[in-house]
């Protein structure tokens, strides 16, 4: 297990402008999916590498593909699906799997609402997305919900993060390698990440 915080001038400037609250909604949008990309390029470096014999326009040589290819991406809705969409672009014949989780805003714990994996998920490996880690309580349910259905190998993936919720998540599943895009410095009292961007989904679609 590694948490990885990614510290990166992309990274940094994109994260700056997407926390900005007169940011747009599709600026912020499109931002969601950019990020996710970089950071996917970080937590994609250690895939392991088959050697294939290709044909060049000049001479036969060895070429080097990803091995296996059994990847699936697994946004948790809301806030996830821009993420997954902007991995999709690197990554386009992963399967993608939905878990739907929201919080509750009272007790801040996790709802589970919907899950829907490929057949094949206990055979890949996963890249879980979603761009807070507050608490942690929805990155510990979704992670429970796919080992329950037989998943082994994790990647857990996000934009912001608050200590707290790196916390929660490396207790609780120890055994998954994390992605961050910035560490920020805590929670509100309301559960709210600080600086923080706001409330993710919302800002992706528009809905406050
Ligand atoms: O670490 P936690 O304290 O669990 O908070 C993080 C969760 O909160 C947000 O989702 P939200 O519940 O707002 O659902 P949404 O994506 O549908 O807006 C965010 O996208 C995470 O899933
Ligand atoms: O800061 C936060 C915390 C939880 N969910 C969000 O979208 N933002
Ligand atoms: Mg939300």
């Amino acid at each position: 297990m590694a948490v990885t915080i990614m510290d990166h001038p992309l990274i940094h400037h994109k994260l700056g402008i997407m926390r900005r609250k007169a940011t747009s909604t599709k600026e912020f949008r499109d931002l969601v999916s950019e990020v996710a990309m970089l950071i996917c390029y970080e937590a994609t470096r250690k895939l392991p590498l088959t050697d294939i014999e290709i044909e060049t326009p000049l001479v036969k040589t060895i070429a080097k593909e990803i091995e296996g290819k059994k990847l699936c991406i697994v946004p948790i809705l809301r806030a996830g699906l821009h993420m997954a969409d902007g991995i999709l672009n690197l990554i386009p014949n992963a399967k993608v799997g939905h878990v739907g989780l929201y919080r509750n805003e009272e007790t801040l714990e996790p709802v589970e609402y919907f899950c829907k994996l490929p057949s094949d998920a206990a055979e890949r490996e996963i890249f879980v997305v979603d761009p807070m880690l507050a608490t942690g309580g929805s990155a510990v349910a979704a992670i429970d919900i796919l080992k329950k259905r037989g998943i082994t190998k994790f990647h857990f993936l996000c934009l912001i993060a608050a200590p707290e919720g790196v916390d929660r998540l490396t207790k609780a599943h120890p055994d998954i390698d994390i992605y961050i895009g910035n560490l920020d410095e805590r929670l509100n009292e309301n559960g709210y990440i600080l600086p923080g961007l706001g409330d993710a989904g919302d800002r992706i679609y528009g809905t406050k």
